[in-house]
Formats: C-alpha cells, sequence, structure tokens
C-alpha cells in the first residue's frame, strides 16, 4: 500500500511517481517531455488506485502446464474518469493505460485569470462544455486534473459531476500537485470526496499559481503562452 492516510489527502507516494513529478516541475523540461511525464504519473496514480482501494477476487485459472489459483481486480468496468479540460488531457491518458474499459466525461472549465482571485481566495470559473457518463451506485470515480490550486475550478466540477446522480462507491479528486488552500476548499465543499495527490506544496502566489509547483500545466503541455 504505497497511498498514506493523511489529515487533508491522501499522499501517492510510489518513488516512480516522486521521480516522475520532480522531472516534470523542472523548468528546463521541454513540452514532449513534460506531456510524457503527466502521462507516466496517470499511469502510475491509476495503479495506486487499484492497489491501494480496489479488491482483488480469486479464480480458478488452467496455465498450460497445471490448474491453479489466480487473481483478478474487481470493479475495473465499473470506473469513471473525468478530464477536466484541458491539463488533465495527457494525465487522463495515463489513467486509461491502469483503467481502459473507463468510461469518460470531458468537462471544460477554466479560471477567469482576468477577473482575478477574490478575497477569499477564490477564481470564478467558466464551464463552457459538459459532457458526463451516468454515475451508479457501485462505480469508482476519478475526476483528473494535475493541478488542485484554489480549489476553484474542482469545486465548480464536482457540482457538475454530482448533480442528480447516484452516490458513487468511491469518488476521488486526483491531482499531481496541491496547495492547501485547495484542499481545504474542495474537502468543504464535497466531503464525500477522496482527495488524492502526488505533493502538496507550500502556497499559493498572489495569482493563484503553486509554489513550488510547475507553473502552467496546461501551458506546458500545450505549448501555449
Ligand atoms: O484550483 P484552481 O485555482 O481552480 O486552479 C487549477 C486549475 O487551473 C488549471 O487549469 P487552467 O484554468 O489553467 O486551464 P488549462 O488546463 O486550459 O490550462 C488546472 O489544470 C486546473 O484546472
Ligand atoms: O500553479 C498552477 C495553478 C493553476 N494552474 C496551473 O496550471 N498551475
Ligand atoms: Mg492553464
Amino acid at each position: 500500500m504505497t497511498i498514506e492516510d493523511r489529515d487533508d489527502a491522501y499522499l501517492i507516494t510510489h518513488a516512480l511517481a516522486k521521480d516522475t513529478l520532480s522531472k516534470i516541475r523542472d523548468a528546463d523540461t521541454e513540452q514532449v517531455a513534460f506531456r510524457k511525464g503527466l502521462v507516466k504519473l496517470g499511469r502510475i496514480c491509476g495503479y495506486e488506485i487499484i492497489d491501494g482501494a480496489m479488491e482483488t477476487e480469486y479464480v480458478s485459472i488452467e496455465t498450460p502446464m497445471a490448474e491453479t489459483t489466480g487473481e483478478r481486480v474487481k470493479g475495473l468496468d465499473d470506473v469513471v474518469i473525468i478530464n477536466v479540460l484541458r491539463a488533465a488531457t495527457p494525465f487522463v491518458e495515463g489513467l486509461l493505460k491502469a483503467f481502459p474499459r473507463a468510461k469518460q466525461g470531458v468537462i471544460s472549465a477554466g479560471r477567469d485569470e482576468e477577473a482575478g482571485m477574490n478575497d477569499d481566495g477564490e477564481f470564478p470559473i467558466t464551464v463552457d462544455y459538459v459532457k458526463l457518463p451516468e454515475i451508479r451506485e457501485q462505480d469508482t470515480v476519478i475526476v483528473a486534473d494535475p493541478m488542485l490550486a484554489t480549489g476553484s475550478t474542482m469545486s465548480a466540477v464536482l457540482e457538475y459531476v454530482l448533480e442528480g446522480q447516484a452516490t458513487p462507491e468511491n469518488l476521488f479528486v486526483l491531482s499531481a500537485v496541491s496547495a492547501p488552500a485547495g484542499l481545504l476548499r474542495v474537502a468543504d465543499a464535497v466531503p464525500e470526496a477522496d482527495l488524492l495527490t502526488v505533493a502538496i506544496d507550500d502556497h499559493l502566489d498572489e495569482n493563484g499559481f503553486i509554489v513550488p509547483g510547475l507553473g502552467d500545466a496546461g501551458d506546458r503541455a500545450f505549448r501555449t503562452t
């Protein structure tokens, strides 16, 4: 078990997750390596979610040599992954390697950077496009976004994702880098969500960027400024 229970979140502590995050934090890591790093991190996080939160069942197998008992992960058909456009796209590509049969939802939600943060440290969020699958009671829902900064985007996204839906068995908010303020905001807004992250960073700067963080994940992955 390499998901470590913290008061504010569960940390994904796999050594390769930390190694990969360190590479993409580096300002010298260019677009292709950055994007591939996010894909790799998504895959590792997916494996860690399976290892830490999903059950296995015994199955009987006939090998070419003999009959034996093996184990199979339960519930891989009951996984829903929500891609928060746009920075989550490579992260989700990696998650899909762990959950190839997941149902997928897409939501385009972005901070209004011009409006800036209000006195509560919150951004107005613009939601442009929402296409979400049905959520059932037996589902494990993973809402993925590599960056959880003020938590404004994720709080808005979760409202859309959960509205009118059944309560899923597991609801995970998965990020690579989180700021303490964002974790608190999302935990307050949606206490039933389990917050999973590879790192909890120090603070947010005056523009709501995570410090030390990794900069603007969307811009670095998509080569925009
Ligand atoms: O916790 P918050 O303060 O809301 O910030 C986090 C959000 O900011 C980034 O997206 P951004 O708005 O830059 O969009 P992008 O993915 O298109 O770059 C990131 O991918 C999150 O969605
Ligand atoms: O540090 C941050 C904050 C929001 N979005 C990012 O991509 N990075
Ligand atoms: Mg961005």
